[in-house]
């Protein structure tokens, strides 16, 4: 038995699973994603230049990813403390921050934001998807990136001594390339070390969350610890999610919030409006699942900010969880989604 056993880590150190409270479980509190900057359409390189601004916001809605400046989430400190000081007035205890190596982890800024406001924040441990991985971690063997990331959660991460407390969000594309395979066999492999919670993104396809779940599975990583993010964009049709969720994983529709016609990274995709999302969970519990549920916003843009009129870390909590209620999922349910099913993933064996 370590230290962590029956304990949650955060940023600050280790706490008791009932300190969480209301918990999102994929969020990202400063980062960049110009790794999956998407070139502006013909005549609209003006409006992706542009500074932010009202006018422009449903623009920017509807194009997140052609603007250079939005993806720079990690230039809104002082607007994040400002939202994480909201999330909690409105209920809200604890984030789990999925930034891995490649999307500009920075923990002392993650420190310091729980410092400030109060919110329990758990760090993420491990490497997003291939076209982040350096030609350094391409090298390396499945068992040095396991050390790597089995020191992250027990001694810290980018030569800081604040430690992970879950292992991703793991990135990974489809196909999944061999790079990302190693990740996730060394993902298995430092999970079965360190009994610790981990998180997954999967590749665009609706055959990619299986996969990541077989190769997790052949590694001997534990899949009843393991969450399959933005389940919201992946799987679509109710059979295959039914079929997916038997395989043992947490379920996490994570991107609450999000309203995008053209959804850019995979143009075939229709991406659900929060009603729709809402209308899984229901059906999700209604099959039996309600263990095994998670939800977030994962803000990783600046235009989902309050501040540039988006909708914030507390829209679930304001606007969600009411929605839910009127939809016939329980106050006890609700609870479970957000306080208890954190609680049991974020706990180390
Ligand atoms: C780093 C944030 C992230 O990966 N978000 C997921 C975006 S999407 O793949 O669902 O479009």
């Amino acid at each position: 038995m370590s230290e962590r056993s029956g304990k949650v880590q955060t940023v600050l150190g280790l706490i008791e699973p009932d300190q969480l409270g209301r918990t999102m479980t994929h969020e990202h509190l400063t980062m960049t994603f110009e790794c999956s900057h998407v070139p502006p359409a013909p005549g609209d390189e003006g409006l992706a230049a542009a500074p932010i601004e009202i006018k422009h916001l449903h623009w920017l809605q509807q194009n997140p990813y052609s603007h250079q400046e939005n993806l720079l989430l990690n230039q809104e400190i002082e607007a994040v403390k400002e939202e994480l000081l909201c999330y909690r007035k409105a209920g809200g205890g604890s984030i789990v921050e999925n930034t891995t190596t490649g999307i500009n982890r920075n923990l002392p800024v993650l420190r310091q934001l729980a410092k400030d406001t109060g919110v329990h924040v758990v760090a993420g441990a491990g490497y997003y998807v291939d076209v982040t991985h350096s030609d350094e971690t391409r090298k390396m063997t499945v068992e040095k990136l396991t050390d790597i990331i089995v020191s992250e959660v027990l001694h810290g991460a980018d030569g800081t001594e604040i430690r992970c407390g879950v292992i991703g969000e793991i990135g990974t594309g489809w196909p999944i390339t061999e790079s990302e395979k190693k990740v996730l066999r060394a993902t298995a492999h430092a999970q079965t070390q360190l009994g610790c919670p981990v998180i997954i993104h999967p590749g665009r396809d609706t055959a990619a969350p299986g996969e990541v779940i077989r190769i997790l599975q052949e590694a001997g990583g534990d899949i009843t610890k393991t969450v399959m993010s933005h389940l919201d964009r992946t799987i679509f049709d109710h059979q295959e999610l039914l079929e997916f969720a038997k395989m043992g994983s947490y379920l996490e529709y994570d991107l609450f919030g999000t309203d995008l016609l053209n959804y850019p990274f995979n143009l075939r995709v229709d991406m659900p409006s929060d009603s729709v999302r809402v209308q899984n969970l229901a059906f999700l519990i209604k099959e039996g699942y309600e263990d095994r549920i998670l939800i977030a916003h994962d803000i990783h843009t600046k235009h989902r900010l309050t501040k540039y009129g988006g909708h914030g870390y507390s829209h679930i909590l304001k606007n969600i969880v009411p929605k839910m209620l009127s939809r016939g999922i329980t106050q006890n349910q609700v609870d479970k989604i957000l306080i208890e099913n954190p609680k049991h993933w974020l706990t180390f064996k």
